[in-house]
């Protein structure tokens, strides 16, 4: 199986507009988001002037990704505070837009503790509103390090799994640059190996129901010139059996303190494979997406998104959520059907063949193991 089945690999194109940057128009400071809901088709930026504005943005996925949802959150307390809005509310309505990424809270919680030691020092609305921006300009550009850290080792994790060096590599959901300050997570590792000559082709799982492979990966997979195809997600079994996947590379919207892993509902059948079929199946994400304080797969909640993503279409490929996509939704089931839709699943542990992040590689994942990372990372310090 090979160049029948290869996809495009235009490259060359304008650089990619930026997923998240901060603006003070005269009428007042903005987040601009490039809205993901709109991708492939238009690269359209969305102006958030206040809370809630950014708050429906992650709900609908306009902006999401772990590691983007955190500088979301972060940026959205700057918002708040330099807008003059109550900076304790807002902090609420954003850590609890959605509940799966361990990463939003985490933002928002760093950017309101900036905002909170400035004003308990005495700093004017102003200074403290400052305080809590530049610590969103600090995780924004932390993570684009920890992009650039995790890409180094995963490429090395790769080459030591895969010696010879021509790797096949099959990915779920989207973990580019749309979800990070740099190149992202496991798209980041891809990256690096393309970047390096050792990437023979990237299989795109499409990722149903809101197709984040398809309209997202292949997306940044076509700009960066990768060689990529796009698959069903139910056609990865037969893909595997084919002996066509070395390694799969996911990224992480949670890990427990045991190292069960939540990602993007469809990983978890794919770490059951790629453990039958014997390949390789790597975690990687910042140590800013490992919760110490979550004991286990079992307690991180799972966000669950409504049917009509999964019994509607529209002309976009997907329904999103009711009233945001544009055109009209299509029935692909009768009408009154009832849709299980978990946006996440858990992959337990031994499924696991490493975990990948900027401050070192854990394999094998052990409770121990996430325990001593966490201990060496910025993340504990932060309750
Ligand atoms: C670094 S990205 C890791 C995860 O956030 C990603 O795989 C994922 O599941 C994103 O889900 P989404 O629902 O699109 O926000």
């Amino acid at each position: 199986m090979a160049d029948q089945y290869a996809g495009t690999d235009p490259g060359g194109q304008p650089p990619a507009p930026p997923v998240l940057r901060w603006e003070e128009p005269p009428e007042g400071p903005v987040v601009v988001l490039l809205d993901q809901t709109r991708l492939p088709a238009e690269e359209v930026g969305l102006v958030c002037t206040d809370v809630p504005a950014l708050v429906r943005a992650i709900q609908t996925l306009a902006v999401r990704g772990a590691p983007l949802l955190g500088i979301a959150g972060a940026y959205g307390v700057a918002l708040a505070a330099a807008r003059g809005y109550d900076v304790d509310d807002a902090a609420a309505q954003l850590a609890g837009a959605r509940p799966t990424a361990v990463n939003l809270g985490y933002g928002v919680r760093r950017a309101l503790a900036a905002h909170r030691a400035a004003a308990e020092q005495g700093a004017a609305p102003a200074q403290a509103a400052e305080a809590a921006l530049s610590e969103a300009r600090r995780l924004h550009r932390e993570d684009a390090e920890a992009s650039t850290a995790m890409a180094a080792r995963g490429l090395g994790l790769l080459d030591e799994l895969l010696p010879g060096g021509s790797h096949r590599v099959l990915t779920h959901c989207n973990t580019g640059a749309l979800v990070s300050g740099g190149a992202g997570t496991a798209f980041a590792v891809a990256l690096a190996a393309h970047r390096a000559g050792r990437l023979r082709r990237l299989w795109v799982d499409e990722t149903r129901p809101l197709l984040q492979g398809a309209r997202l990966t292949a997306y940044e997979a076509a700009r960066n010139g990768l060689a990529y195809t796009l698959l069903t997600d139910n056609a990865a079994g037969s893909l595997f059996a084919a002996g066509e996947v070395d390694a799969v590379l996911v990224g992480a919207d949670r890990i427990a303190a045991d190292g069960s892993v939540a990602n993007k509902v469809g990983t978890y059948p794919l770490a059951v494979l790629a453990k039958y079929h014997h390949v390789p199946f790597v975690v990687v994400a910042p140590v800013t997406t490992i919760d110490p304080g979550t004991p286990d797969g079992a307690s991180i909640e799972i966000e669950q998104r409504p049917g009509s993503e999964v019994t509607q279409l529209t002309a976009q490929g997907f329904a999103g959520v009711a009233g945001t996509a544009p055109g009209a939704a299509t029935a692909v089931a009768p009408l009154g059907t009832q849709a299980y839709n978990p946006a996440f699943d858990i992959t337990p542990p031994e499924l696991v063949t490493a975990i990948v992040t900027e401050a070192g590689v854990l394999s094998p994942v052990t409770a121990g193991g996430i325990e001593e990372l966490c201990a060496r990372s910025r993340q504990v310090t932060i309750s």
